[in-house]
């Protein structure tokens, strides 16, 4: 399953591969700099890197959100990720990748925080394949189950997924896919991990010490 999907993403992205990673944005890629950030649905991922843009000059890459934008643009995979996202699952490393990348390489910034992503080792090692860098540090918001159903079901955006079944499966998902990744960054020592709960402001005073201490934050 891995090769053909890492072989298929690769013929994807090979013919602007070379020149997109010689220089990302006017930038040499060693000097990109990735924060994954993560944490179950609705443990404020979305609210906090939001914070982060505001203080700390990143751009905010939500893989969730060009999702979406892919099914409103009625692209071919666009029923697809609407199949996937309805039952809280996981779409291709290939379709969100290279999303992923496209927006990368639409802006000149090279700070960037990727939200809600990679969902799984898949997603890791094809992130890792293409782009060639691993992330500097990884953000999990640790969030009580209840308080994200709660937070997820008054969140009123209008979004599919947003319901009670849905996020029933969408924490069996995370708990099963995404905190083995948590995990292996974990291990690696990458891993900042964030008590979610109290308000927005507290939170990000949390979160602050963190890109404050970066060199290139
Ligand atoms: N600290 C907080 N306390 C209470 N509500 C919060 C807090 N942070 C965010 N929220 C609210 O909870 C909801 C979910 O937050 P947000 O969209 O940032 O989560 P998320 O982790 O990005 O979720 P998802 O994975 O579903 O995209 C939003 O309505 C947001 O306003
Ligand atoms: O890398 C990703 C990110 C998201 N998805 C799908 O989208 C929904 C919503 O994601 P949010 O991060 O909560 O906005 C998620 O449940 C997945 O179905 C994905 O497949 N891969
Ligand atoms: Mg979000």
């Amino acid at each position: 399953m891995w090769r053909r999907t890492s072989s298929s993403i690769s013929s994807l992205i090979c013919s602007s591969r070379k020149a997109f990673f010689k220089q990302v944005n006017n930038q040499p890629s060693e000097n990109l700099f990735i924060t994954f950030v993560l944490g179950g649905p609705g443990s404020g991922k979305g609210t906090q890197c939001g914070k982060i843009v505001e203080t700390f000059g990143y751009s905010h890459i939500s893989a969730g959100e060009l999702l979406r934008r892919e099914i409103a643009s009625k692209s071919a995979d666009g029923t697809m990720i609407l199949n996937r996202i309805k039952e809280g699952k996981i779409v291709p490393s290939e379709v969100t990748v290279k999303l992923i990348l496209r927006e990368m390489e639409s802006g000149s910034n090279s700070k960037f925080l990727i939200d809600g992503f990679p969902r799984n080792d898949e997603n890791r090692r094809a992130f890792e394949e293409i782009v060639g860098v691993e992330p500097e540090i990884v953000l999990f918001f640790d969030c009580p189950d209840e308080e994200m159903v709660k937070r997820v079901l008054n969140r009123n955006q209008g979004r599919v997924d947003d319901n009670y079944d849905t996020v029933v499966k969408r924490l069996k998902v995370f708990k099963k896919h995404n905190l083995p990744v948590i995990n292996y960054y974990a291990n690696k020592g990458k891993l900042h991990k964030i008590d979610a709960v109290g308000t927005e402001d507290k939170i990000f005073e949390r979160v602050r010490p963190i890109f404050a201490s970066m060199r290139r934050a």
